[in-house]
């Protein structure tokens, strides 16, 4: 078998590959390291010839052409978003596309995400015609099993990560590609805070050798991942959507030996890859990793088989019911549900199943006014992303407060303990008003 000439036929230009897009297209970029960056250029670029054609993707590392140039033709509708699609948002040239991540799939396969083009970054092809989809499994196979018409960007910088189902697409399977020399985007995790430190601190009692360990995005999980690696635990199991940086400080430490895991045992598994270059070239050919479809890694089915699971991921503010919103500020959107339900509802299905959601007790804007994040009830526009039937152990820089299987007033005088003592009596002034206080809690 000999590739080298189906490959040489399907190779053109980007300016060539990109004629395919109508007007009322929906054309899908896959998602974060893996957005094509030269198809998206070569698309910007006919803006003037389009209307109404629609981008899906998510979590944008860098400026993304068909928004910043193509504004009136193109509209970007994030599955999630990182500080640049949120900006998006902010300026009406993005629209955000609830979901449920383990379901994201479906979507496609079920017709409600139609795709005409699907265009993404992979790694250089193999030589039996395979390109890995590199840094990006998530949902590609089901994009690709629903695609109209497909466009690789062939770019020997994204890693060859070796997974299941998702990890590659078959030249056979392709209608053309271009080449590309461009970096893969980095994204550098934010320092962990004294608060981050202090949250880390809390939960990590709650850790023992053999788990298998979730971690979200963002600082504190890292002030976590540096406790561990200095801490004598070991044996842990990496299952997560997200592998981050966090990761890789465990890995280096000789912590993750997957070696516990009641399923893939001996590997490392997770569905998108986003932070530093060392980070991508650890994946790169790494035989004691894999990706794998969100279907699978956050499906509760697939994690209730670990007994000794631990999830922690961050949250925006709660209310004294136990709501939790993870994804935006009021009505402004910051982020996504992302994998938060599908870990937190599938955490509770394990026997030994920890989950913790973490946030600072309070938010300072930008004109430097500190709110609470606790607040008597939500009515700003907040999204639920956890609801109060699904939400496990809060945690803020003042302790935990547990939370499943309790009444009310036991869930807001846990919550309120955790609270910045600045904003306690008049959130137990707020709980006796909706009822939710009963006379013998602490004050
Ligand atoms: C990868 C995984 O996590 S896997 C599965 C889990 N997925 C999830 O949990 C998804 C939902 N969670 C999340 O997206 C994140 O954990 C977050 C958004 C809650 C926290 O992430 P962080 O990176 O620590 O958020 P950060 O503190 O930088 O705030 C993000 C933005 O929200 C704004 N913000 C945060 N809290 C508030 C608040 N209470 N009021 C107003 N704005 C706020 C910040 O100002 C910032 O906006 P900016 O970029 O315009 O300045
Ligand atoms: C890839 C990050 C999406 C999420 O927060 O779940």
């Amino acid at each position: 078998m000999d590739f080298s000439q189906e490959y040489q036929e399907k190779l053109c230009t980007p300016a060539e590959a990109v004629k395919v897009v109508k007007s009322g297209d929906w054309v899908d970029y896959s998602q974060t390291c893996s957005i094509p960056v030269k198809l998206d250029a070569a698309l910007a670029a006919r803006h003037a010839e389009l209307a109404d054609v629609n981008i899906r993707s998510s979590i944008t590392m860098q400026p993304l052409k068909v928004v910043e140039e193509g504004e009136g033709s193109f509209t970007y509708n994030p599955w999630h978003c990182s500080g640049m699609d949120r900006r998006y948002i902010d300026q009406g040239k993005a629209f955000f596309n609830p979901m449920m991540f383990r379901n994201v799939g479906s979507y496609y396969r079920k017709g409600y995400a139609p795709v005409d083009v699907l265009m993404l970054t992979v790694s250089p092809m193999d030589a039996y015609g395979n390109f890995s989809t590199g840094l990006t499994n998530c949902c590609v196979q089901d994009i690709v099993d629903v695609a109209k018409y497909i466009i690789l960007e062939v770019n020997p910088n994204m890693p060859r990560v070796y997974g299941t189902t998702g990890d590659h697409i078959h030249i056979s399977q392709v209608n053309c590609l271009v080449e590309s020399d461009e970096a893969i985007p980095t994204a550098m995790a934010p320092a962990a805070t004294e608060i981050d430190r202090k949250i880390a601190e809390y939960i990590f009692p709650e850790l023992s050798d053999g788990m298998t360990l979730q971690l979200g995005i963002g600082g504190m999980p890292n002030a976590l991942g540096a406790l561990v690696a200095e801490s004598d635990l070991k044996d842990i199991g990496m299952h997560t959507e997200l592998m981050s940086d966090g990761y890789l400080t465990l890995y280096k430490a000789g912590k993750i030996t997957n070696m516990k895991k009641e399923i893939d045992r001996g590997k490392g598994v997770f569905s998108i890859a986003n932070g530093s270059r060392e980070l991508y070239d650890f994946l790169n050919e790494n035989q004691g990793i894999y990706s794998a479809p969100i279907g699978y890694v956050n499906h509760p089915e697939t994690i209730k088989q670990f007994k000794n699971f631990v999830s922690i991921n961050g949250c925006i503010a709660m209310d004294l019911y136990g709501q939790v919103c993870s994804e935006s500020a009021g009505t402004r959107h910051i982020s996504g549900t992302g994998g938060q339900l599908d870990f937190v509802t599938g955490t509770f299905e394990c026997v030994n199943g920890k989950a913790f959601l973490a946030m600072s007790s309070t938010f300072k804007d930008k004109k430097g006014t500190v709110h609470s994040r606790i607040l008597p009830k939500f009515t700003q526009g907040d999204i639920i992303t956890t609801p109060r039937t699904q939400v496990p152990t809060i945690v803020t820089e003042y302790g935990m407060a547990h939370q499943v299987g309790l009444p009310t007033w036991m869930r807001a005088e846990n919550i309120i303990n955790i609270a910045h003592p600045d904003f306690r009596e008049d959130l137990i002034q707020a709980a006796e008003a909706q009822g939710i206080w009963r006379h013998s809690n602490k004050r």
